[in-house]
């Protein structure tokens, strides 16, 4: 549970959100198999099981392990992830055709996503009808339901599908034997609105008790919001990845989602926030790839300051943060540069344990700012007691 004392957002956000219900939030964890998708990641089984106890490390309640028909290598994965013992649910993947819901058999998983395309442009792109695609569906979801498999249907770009069909199709797969459905915006391209009214039709047609996944995709920036517009509108599990590692512009961001709920909206969301930055590290050790310095949850610079005028706030992390280092566990820090001030001087000689006077403070600051200049670029430490020596 988080410490609200080290929540800085103010009260604005408590104001506007007077009276409205605090939906539970849960995540599922697609990292292993749509965040693979991201081109060029290719994670070998041993890999695959580490990033699995690294994300249940992290508090999600599923984990999707893999899509079996991709390759034996996926399979072993799998295999090995269901033995693993983690507390997260440990998921499957297949296409609505009974010869992948095979494999998922095969490997004795109790529950599987079956996912089939319902809109026009992607049966198009398959050419395939939806009597057809239809038919695949009944027959995958029922031969999964058959053998002791918990189904969630997940209709791939639900954001583009024809309402009618959406409606239809979903409530198929449920009278065969669905237990849960996914709504999904492939190529992320809904607004948080058309989220909200997505899950609220689905949630009409499908009734109260049938959990509803909300899987996105953030090729505008927004699946964040949208995750956020998700829950607020009934949806139950969030489907997304660590760092949105995905294919174009990745998939939603399960620790920047779970912030904003814990930090903005006051919803408990069971991700541990103090793992968070050591797993995106470890992933794009592993996945290698880098991340904008000022990533949310992420970023390197995020409790790193080098403006002059910030750091003489330094001492009152709540004038310049939103929220406590320490809930990310986080360190704080100065850095030198051209826009330090007089305090940067001065906290980064307390940091070092070097003496000066506060009458050197002054031409300090010039040495720093001038060197900053040459370099294009911060001081290191030890160029900064340099100058200290010289000048200080
Ligand atoms: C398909 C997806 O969207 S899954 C997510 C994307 N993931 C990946 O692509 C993972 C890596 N991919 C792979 O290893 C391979 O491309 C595989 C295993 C997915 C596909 O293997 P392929 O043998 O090339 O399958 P192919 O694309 O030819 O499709 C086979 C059949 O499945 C049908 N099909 C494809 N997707 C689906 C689906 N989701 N539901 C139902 N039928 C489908 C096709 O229409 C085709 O039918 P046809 O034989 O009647 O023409
Ligand atoms: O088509 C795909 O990429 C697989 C399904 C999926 O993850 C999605 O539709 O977002």
């Amino acid at each position: 549970m988080i410490d609200r004392t080290k929540v800085w957002s103010g009260t604005l956000n408590d104001v506007a959100l007077a009276g409205r219900p605090k939906r539970a939030a849960k995540f599922y964890d697609t990292t292993l198999r749509d965040g693979e998708q991201a081109v060029g990641a290719a994670f070998d089984p041993e890999q695959k099981l580490e990033i699995a106890r690294m994300v249940d490390g992290l508090g999600v309640g599923r984990i999707e392990a893999g899509f079996p028909r991709v390759s034996d290598e996926d399979k072993e994965a799998i295999r090995a992830i269901a033995k693993a013992g983690l507390k997260a649910e440990v998921w499957g993947f297949s296409r609505a055709l009974v010869d992948d819901v095979a494999a998922v058999v095969e490997l004795g998983l109790k529950y599987c996503v079956i996912e089939a395309p319902i809109s026009d442009p992607k049966l198009a792109a398959l050419e395939v009808t939806r009597e057809k695609v239809l038919d695949r569906i009944r027959k995958a979801v029922s031969f999964a339901t058959e053998n002791g498999i918990h189904v969630c249907f997940f209709g791939v770009d639900s954001t583009r599908a024809d309402l009618g069909f959406f409606e239809h199709v979903y409530k198929a797969a449920l009278d065969v034997g669905a237990k849960e459905i996914a709504v999904v915006d492939t190529l992320g391209i809904a607004t948080p609105e058309a989220v909200t009214f997505l899950i609220g039709k689905a949630r009409g047609w499908v009734g109260p008790s049938v959990p509803i996944h909300y899987h996105g995709h953030n090729d505008f920036g927004l699946a964040t919001a949208s995750a956020v517009a998700a829950i607020d509108a009934g949806a139950s599990w969030i489907h997304g990845t660590v760092d949105g590692i995905g294919e174009r512009g990745g998939n939603a961001n399960i620790p920047e989602i779970a912030l904003a709920l814990e930090l903005l909206y006051g919803i408990d969301t069971g991700i541990d926030l103090t793992k968070v930055r050591k797993a995106s590290e470890r992933l794009r050790q592993i996945a290698r790839y880098g991340l904008e310095p000022w990533k949310p949850v992420v970023g390197e610079n995020l409790f790193v300051r080098e403006t002059g005028a910030v750091a003489a706030q330094f001492h009152l992390p709540h004038a310049i943060e939103p929220y406590a280092a320490s809930l990310l566990d986080t360190p704080r820090g100065i850095v030198l540069g051209k826009k330090s001030g007089a305090a940067s001087i001065t906290l980064k000689c307390e940091e070092l344990g070097l003496k000066t006077g506060e009458d050197k403070v002054p031409v300090l600051l010039a040495e720093v700012k001038k060197l900053a200049l040459q370099k294009r670029g911060l001081l290191t430490d030890a160029e900064f007691v340099e100058i200290v020596k010289r000048h200080g």
